[in-house]
């Protein structure tokens, strides 16, 4: 798809495959990768049965929701992949803007790549990678939505469009979202575009400059949202000038 020539993304790249059931469309793309897929091609199913979130967690997929995941084949090379959730977030923010009434709560990006509305999530991102057997490297994008069903979560708040005044049924957002992440993959993929990127981020980013708490998988961390460096990674300072800088983690803010 991408490096060393770069080449534009555009709608006409993307396929869709719309299921009714399946266990997991991040594992349904997987097949098609390891199957010999070509890549740009969406997922979606109106329920999940083995839905999967960050951490090894269980994502509820009832009917009602969107669940949709998109297979790229060798999208960047490895040191550019770490701007690319940034990226998802700011299409997928987009999209939900598009199906959100007047106003509505803020709707803001949570690093590095939950959607909140009114500081409840409504959105998450699982990216997963796998190096297929024929050398290729598959990534898949997965991203629930909560359009109509809130999943009861011990560790957010949480919240669904409908709840926030959206009439927009899971097609009419995905309809949006295709259109999105075709046009924000396509700035990422140009050499000036994650600068670019990570400025859109920012532009609807949530508690920069409030103190935050960081969950990394040995220890927590406190400290100040600094913001994100331009690859996406954190910036956290922790008293005394010192400034932290991290790649992965769970963010909770106060
Ligand atoms: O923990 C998170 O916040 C990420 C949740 C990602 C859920 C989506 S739903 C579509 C795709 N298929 C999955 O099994 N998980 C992702």
């Amino acid at each position: 798809m991408m490096s060393p020539a770069r080449r534009r993304i555009s709608l006409g790249d993307f396929r869709h495959e719309a299921l009714s059931e399946t266990s997991s469309t991040n594992s349904e793309c997987l097949a098609r990768a390891r199957a010999g897929d070509g890549g740009f091609l969406w997922v979606t199913a109106q329920k999940q049965t083995s839905g999967r979130g960050r951490r090894g967690r269980t994502w509820a997929s009832e009917r009602g929701n969107l669940y949709a995941s998109l297979l790229l084949i060798d999208p960047a090379p490895m040191e550019r992949l770490s701007s690319l959730p940034l990226a998802i977030a700011v299409a997928v923010h987009r999209a939900i803007r598009m199906v959100l009434p007047p106003g509505a709560a803020p709707l803001e990006v949570k690093w590095p790549n939950d959607i909140l509305i009114g500081r409840r999530k409504t959105c998450g991102i699982l990216v997963e990678g796998e190096k297929l057997a024929d050398g290729r490297y598959a990534l898949v994008i997965g991203i629930g939505i909560n359009v109509s069903v809130m999943p009861d979560n011990s560790l957010y708040p949480v919240t669904c469009l409908r709840q926030e005044g959206s009439t927009a049924a899971p097609e009419e957002l995905f309809a949006h979202l295709f259109a999105s992440m075709a046009e924000v993959l396509d700035i990422w993929n140009e050499g000036r575009g994650v600068r670019e990127i990570a400025a859109r981020w920012r532009d609807v980013a949530c508690g920069i400059g409030e103190k935050i708490t960081v969950n990394l998988p040995d220890r927590s961390i406190s400290g100040q949202f600094a913001g994100i460096d331009d690859n996406g990674v954190l910036m956290l300072e922790t008293g005394a000038g010192n400034m932290m800088r991290i790649a992965a983690g769970d963010v909770f803010f106060g």
